[in-house]
C-alpha cells in the first residue's frame, strides 16, 4: 500500500518533471494526465476513505460519546455467539465440513470474553466432536467424513477450550499420532488429509496439536524445518508452500512451528520482522499481504506473528549481530562459525539459557516454556491503533467481529479479531498473567480479554489445565 503510493508519486514526479520531456510532449495535455488508478488502488482509496472518516467522527465528537464508541460490546458479541451455539446445536445434523472449526471460534470467543457455556451445550459439543473422530485417528468436518489436520486443530483447541475430565479423555492421542504420521511427508511437510495439500498450514496444525497434546517427537518434526524455511520469501514472510507469495495466516502458522520444533533460529528472523511491521497500514489494522487490504483477522495473524518475535529478542539480535559480522569480514567469519560452531542458525532455540541437551531433548516443553519466560520487550507494533481499528472498524455495534466496515461479521472474524485485541491488550505486560496497566488498554478497563497462549491461541488458563492433563507424570 504505502510503498504503492510512494512508488506512485515517484513515477509522477518523474513524469511531471520538464527535463524529462521534450516541447511537443509539453503542450500535449494528454502526457500529464495522471495514470487512470488500478482496480487494487480504487478499492485501497475506497476503505481508506471508509476507515478515515469514521477516525474523523470520533476525532470530532465529545469524550464521553468517544468512550462509548470504544467500548468493547460484551453483552452484544455474547448474543451473537449464543445464537451462533444455538445454531451449532442444530447445525450438527446438516452435513457441512466446518463445524469444529464454527465450534472453536465460537467458544474461544466466548473464553476469550471470560464467559462459558452451560453444561448441556458442552456436553453435546463433546458428543458431537467424539462422533467426527476417526477410529485411525483426526477429526473430519463431521461424523463419517475423512479427518483433516484443519479440522483435527480445531477440535483438540475447542475440546481445551471446554476443559475438563470428559472433554480432555475424549481425545484418543495414540491414534492421533498414528494419522499425524500418516500426514507427514519425506521432504519433511504435511498434507491436511490424504492426498491433500502439502503445506505450512498443515506443519502448523499437525505441530500444535501434537505440542499441546505431548505426542510431538523426532519422527513428528524430522524435516519439518527444512520444509517451512523452503517457505520463506524473498519478502521475508512466509508463503504456504515453496515458491508462493508471503502472507499472514501463513507466516504465523511457520514462525509457530518453528518456534515449537526448536528451529526458529533457522529462519532469517530479522527479514521477517521488517516484512510483518511494515504489513500495519494507516488505518491501524493489518493487511494479510503487500499491497492487499487491511483485514481484521490479521489482527491475530500478523498480530500473533509480532507477539511471538517480540519473544525472540536475543536470538534476532544474535542474527543481526551475525549479519554485520559476516557484511564486514565475511569469510573470517565464516571460518569462526565452522571453528566454534557459534552459528545462530547451527543451535538449537528456543530452549533455558544454559542447557546443552540436544532438541530433541526439550522441545516437548518449548510450548509451557514460551510463556514462562515471557520477555519484557516492547511490542514491535503499534498496540494502540490496532485495538483502535478493532473497537471502531470491526466491532459491529449489535455483536460480533467483521473484516472492515461494509463487511458481514462472521465467526471466524469474530474470533481472531478478539484473538488479536487480547494480544494487543497484554503486549506491554511483564508476565501473562501480570494485569496490563489502564494506559494500554484502549477504551474503558472493562474491555479487557483473558490472556492467550499465543503459540496455540487457546486461553491461557484453559492451556494450563490441558498442559497438567497431558504433561502429569512426564
Ligand atoms: C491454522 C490455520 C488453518 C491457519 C490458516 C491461516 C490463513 C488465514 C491462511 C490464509 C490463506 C490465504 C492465502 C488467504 C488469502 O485470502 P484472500 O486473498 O481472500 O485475502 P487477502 O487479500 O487478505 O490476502
Ligand atoms: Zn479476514
Amino acid at each position: 500500500m504505502e510503498e504503492n503510493r510512494t512508488k506512485g508519486s515517484l513515477l509522477l514526479a518523474v513524469c511531471v518533471s520538464g527535463d524529462t520531456m521534450n516541447e511537443e510532449e509539453d503542450m500535449d495535455p494528454s502526457a500529464a494526465a495522471p495514470p487512470s488508478p488500478t482496480v487494487s488502488q480504487r478499492d485501497q482509496w475506497m476503505v481508506e476513505s471508509q476507515v478515515f472518516q469514521i477516525y474523523q467522527l470520533f476525532a470530532t465528537i465529545p469524550p464521553n460519546a468517544q468512550s462509548l464508541m470504544l467500548e468493547l460490546q460484551r453483552d452484544k458479541h455474547m448474543e451473537y455467539l449464543t445464537k451462533g451455539l444455538r445454531h451449532l446445536g442444530s447445525a450438527f445434523s446438516v452435513l457441512d465440513a466446518n463445524r469444529p472449526w464454527l465450534c472453536y471460534w465460537i467458544l474461544h470467543s466466548v473464553a476469550l470474553l471470560g464467559e462459558s457455556v452451560d453444561d448441556e451445550l458442552e456436553d453435546d459439543i463433546i458428543d458431537f466432536l467424539e462422533r467426527c473422530q476417526d477410529p485411525n485417528g483426526g477429526y473430519a468436518g463431521g461424523p463419517g467424513q475423512m479427518p483433516h489436520l484443519a479440522t483435527t486443530y480445531a477440535a483438540v483447541n475447542t475440546l481445551i477450550t471446554l476443559g475438563g475430565q470428559k472433554s480432555l479423555a475424549s481425545i484418543n492421542r495414540d491414534k492421533l499420532y498414528g494419522f499425524l504420521r500418516q500426514m507427514k511427508q519425506p521432504n519433511g511437510g504435511y498434507r491436511m488429509h490424504n492426498e491433500g495439500e502439502i503445506d505450512v498450514r498443515a506443519c502448523y496444525t499437525a505441530i500444535s496439536v501434537a505440542s499441546v497434546l505431548n505426542i510431538l517427537d523426532d519422527e513428528l518434526i524430522q524435516n519439518a524445518g527444512d520444509y517451512i524455511l523452503s517457505c520463506q520469501t524473498y519478502e521475508g514472510g512466509i508463503a504456504g508452500e515453496p515458491g508462493s507469495e508471503a502472507h499472514g495466516g501463513y507466516t504465523f502458522c511457520g514462525l509457530a512451528a518453528m518456534i515449537l520444533i526448536g528451529e526458529v533460529n533457522r529462519l532469517d528472523l530479522p527479514h521477517l520482522v521488517e516484512w510483518v511491521v511494515f504489513r500495519q497500514g494507516k488505518e491501524c489494522g493489518f493487511q494479510g499481504r503487500t499491497n492487499k487490504l487491511v483485514d481484521g483477522c490479521y489482527s491475530f495473524w500478523q498480530g500473533g506473528a509480532v507477539a511471538l518475535l517480540q519473544r525472540l529478542y536475543s536470538i534476532i539480535d544474535k542474527q543481526m549481530e551475525e549479519a554485520l559480522e559476516n557484511f564486514t569480514t565475511s569469510d573470517v567469519s565464516e571460518k569462526k562459525e565452522s571453528l566454534d560452531g557459534t552459528s545462530s542458525h547451527a543451535t538449537c532455540h528456543f530452549r533455558h539459557e544454559g542447557t546443552s541437551e540436544s532438541c530433541s531433548a526439550d522441545f516437548k516443553n518449548i510450548g509451557y516454556s514460551f510463556i514462562n519466560e515471557w520477555s519484557a520487550q516492547e511490542p514491535l507494533f503499534h498496540s494502540i491503533a490496532l485495538q483502535q481499528y478493532i473497537l471502531l472498524c470491526s466491532q459491529e455495534q449489535d455483536g460480533g467481529l467483521r473484516d472492515k466496515p461494509g463487511k458481514r461479521r462472521d465467526h471466524y472474524h469474530t474470533c481472531y479479531c478478539l484473538s488479536g485485541l487480547s494480544l494487543c491488550q497484554y503486549s506491554w505486560s511483564k508476565h501473562p498473567d501480570s494485569p496490563p496497566l489502564p494506559k494500554v488498554v484502549l477504551g474503558p478497563y472493562s474491555n479487557l480479554l483473558e490472556p492467550i497462549h499465543p503459540l496455540y491461541n487457546v486461553v491461557l488458563e484453559r492451556y494450563r489445565e490441558a498442559h497438567e492433563f497431558f504433561f502429569a507424570g512426564s
